[in-house]
């Protein structure tokens, strides 16, 4: 089964959508096709990247950044290589992004080994220099206009899971005119499980752009894509929900705490990085609970690929209160 909205029939639709959008322009909803189509090919090339380094890890590479949270080569080298990539083929887009170039201007081998991985996945003619390098990280942090197109992107979610060797994520969503349009998910180590022909591959790409659907494939240019929906179980005792491996970025007792009142039996399927938003968005569990510390802001790149890939599954993202996201105010998430 392949998707009725997938890429390639995209393309069909866009160029029809073309002509009837000459006759009505408040009617003609784009499918967002090229951003999505370079965008998958970043994060393919990305994950690529990031497979290669967790690998062979080292953990002496690992810094540890001023709210005590790690960063490793791979969270500079993925920045990077994205926002070349994106930059490419969209000069003028603006991007709000996890990781900037401050260590590595001081620290000469560290930049030398986030280079030489950008390096080792493009091709001769591409090669960047540590000074491209540092001024690509440092194109993550221009500030938008409120109109701007602009993409939010976290290189590494889940750095923690990715140090441990389990579950992380490359997440990347585009912003435009106060909305997220586009939402691309490259998760390496999930499999691709309930997507036959596949089930047995490890490693997919979740994409959903506004008003086209979300859709899962494999971890490859060009590869089919298929459509996903939530889970339609209605019945809490038959629900799963998934929550953070960490304790620390979630409260394990309260998420406990609320499925029992809501009369969920299934244990809960704990994981890194927004790997859950995929795994929700393709019905394989039902709710994804994330209750931080009280005080603690969350990020747009944290949420903002996962958000549209829901919606567009058919799900809903809100904050505990039911409140919906708003990703438009710059770095931190606020209420609409
Ligand atoms: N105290 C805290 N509470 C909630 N989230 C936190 C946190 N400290 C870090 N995080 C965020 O949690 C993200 C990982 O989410 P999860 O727990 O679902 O794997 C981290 O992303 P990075 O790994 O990109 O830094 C980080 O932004
Ligand atoms: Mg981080
Ligand atoms: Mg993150
Ligand atoms: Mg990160």
């Amino acid at each position: 089964m392949k998707g009725k909205d997938s890429l390639q029939n995209d393309e069909e639709e866009a160029s029809s959508s073309m002509a009837f959008n000459k006759l009505d322009k408040s009617l003609y909803a784009p499918s967002w096709l090229a951003e999505r189509q370079v965008a998958i090919c970043a994060l393919c090339l990305a994950c690529k990247l990031s497979s290669k380094l967790q690998k062979r890890l080292v953990q002496e590479s690992v810094i540890t950044k001023s709210d005590n949270s790690p960063v490793s080569i791979a969270d500079f080298a993925v920045q990077a290589l994205v926002i070349h990539w994106i930059t490419r083929a969209f000069p003028n887009d603006h991007f709000i992004a996890e990781e900037d170039s401050t260590a590595l201007r001081k620290d000469e081998k560290l930049l030398k080994d986030v280079t030489d991985a950008v390096n080792s996945v493009l091709s001769i003619d591409e090669q960047l220099t540590d000074s491209e390098v540092c001024d690509l990280l440092d194109l993550g942090n221009r500030h938008m206009g409120t109109n701007e197109r602009t993409w939010l992107l976290d290189p590494i979610d889940g750095t923690k899971g990715f140090l441990r060797g389990d579950q992380y994520c490359i997440a990347l969503a585009l912003l435009k005119d106060g909305a997220i349009r586009v939402g691309i998910l490259g998760c390496p180590n999930l499999p691709l499980a309930s997507v036959p022909p596949n089930s047995h591959k490890v490693g997919c790409i979740f994409h959903a752009a506004q008003g086209v659907g979300a859709f899962v494939q494999e971890i490859e240019r060009g590869a089919e894509s298929y459509p996903i929906r939530v889970s339609d179980v209605s019945d809490p005792a038959w629900a799963t929900f998934c929550e953070s491996w960490e304790p620390g970025h979630s409260s394990h007792e309260l998420s406990l705490e609320i499925a029992k009142i809501l009369g969920v039996n299934n244990p809960s399927v704990r994981m890194d990085s927004q790997c859950k938003y995929g795994v929700v968005a393709r019905g394989e569990a039902s709710i994804y609970f994330r209750f931080p510390k009280e005080g603690y802001q969350e990020n747009v790149w944290d949420h903002a690929a996962g958000s549209i890939i829901i919606r567009e599954a058919g799900g809903m993202v809100t904050d505990g209160f039911g409140q919906v996201l708003d990703f438009s105010k710059g770095h931190y998430i606020m209420q609409c």
